[in-house]
């Protein structure tokens, strides 16, 4: 562990929002040492928090989190990136360090010419519980990315939850619609359990108490039963039930269908967010 953690590449998250602070705590409760994390993050109040809540240093401007490091961490909003990348091409072209972008949409390609060109570029999407350690993230790697470069990324992200290496990155928009914005969905599906369930008398602490864990226990089945969705839905519905009750309602209002237009909406963002931010 001592000699791997010699090894600690030192990166640099340029963009401290949301998302860089998932994986900032993700990364730093996993035992990364925070002295080889950086933030560039202009909002004042942010990087407070996170040199309080992790230990990590902060900077106002990217160049200077950058510089020095090994692995960049691209986090900030996709309508950003190119200017973000105009002030490092500089730096990117004198220390040539491994790219890393979480942005939407934004492709390997797009980001290795607004950096100058020349440059290994990896591109991910995983999501905020990465926060918590239960993060899941895509991953695309260009052709410049030499196998530790990827296993450097690779090591990165898993620190927060599994990986998931992609080798077509037109699907990174279908990673991106999945498990990027999953999380969504799920937090969607209990605010709208947890007022159904106020609509037929429940109290907003029970209804609350009871989605939670009813989230919790389906997905810990749906990830420890080596079973499909569609067996262990089938085990909970009774004929004549209850269950079958609401199903019948779901299907009938067109839910798988409303969920593959929200997560086709979803891909086709990813794609017009590269082509309006080119
Ligand atoms: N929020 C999520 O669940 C996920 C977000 N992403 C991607 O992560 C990226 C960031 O998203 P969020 O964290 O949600 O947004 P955010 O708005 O919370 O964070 C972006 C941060 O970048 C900062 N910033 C702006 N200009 C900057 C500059 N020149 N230098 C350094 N920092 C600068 C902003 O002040 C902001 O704090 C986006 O590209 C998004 O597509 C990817 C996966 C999941
Ligand atoms: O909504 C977004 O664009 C970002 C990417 C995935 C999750 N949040």
């Amino acid at each position: 562990m001592n000699d791997s953690a010699s090894r600690t590449p030192t990166v640099a998250f340029i963009g401290g929002g949301n998302m860089a602070r998932s994986l900032i705590g993700g990364l730093v409760a996993r035992g990364r040492p925070a002295d080889a994390i950086r933030v560039a993050e202009p909002v004042a109040a942010l990087r407070d928090g996170l040199q309080q809540d992790f230990g990590v240093t902060c900077a106002e401007h990217a160049t200077a989190a950058a510089e020095g490091a090994d692995v960049w961490v691209l986090a900030v909003k996709p309508q950003v990136m190119r200017e973000v990348s105009a002030a490092l091409v500089p730096l990117a072209q004198a220390r040539r360090p491994l790219v890393v972008s979480i942005a939407a949409g934004i492709t390997t390609a797009q980001l290795e010419r607004w950096l100058g060109g020349d440059l290994p570029v990896v591109r991910a999407m995983p999501n905020t519980p990465a926060l918590l350690g239960a993060g899941i993230t895509g991953l695309f790697a260009n052709a410049r990315t030499s196998d530790a470069q990827r296993a450097d990324a690779d090591a990165l992200l898993d620190a927060v939850g599994p990986t998931v290496w992609i080798d077509d990155e037109a699907t990174m928009d279908a990673v991106t619609a999945v498990s990027g914005s999953g999380p969504a969905y799920v937090f969607l599906l209990a605010e709208a359990m947890q007022a159904a369930g106020v609509a037929q008398g429940l109290s907003p602490d029970a209804a609350r108490a009871l989605v939670q864990q009813t989230l919790l226990g389906a997905a810990t089945m749906l990830v420890k039963q080596a079973e499909p969705a569609d067996v262990l839905r089938a085990r909970v519905t009774s004929p004549g039930g209850t269950t079958q009750a609401a199903i019948e309602t779901f299907e009938a209002g067109g839910f798988r269908e409303l969920v593959g237009r929200a997560i086709a909406a979803a891909t086709q963002r990813g794609r017009q967010l590269s082509a309006a931010n080119d």
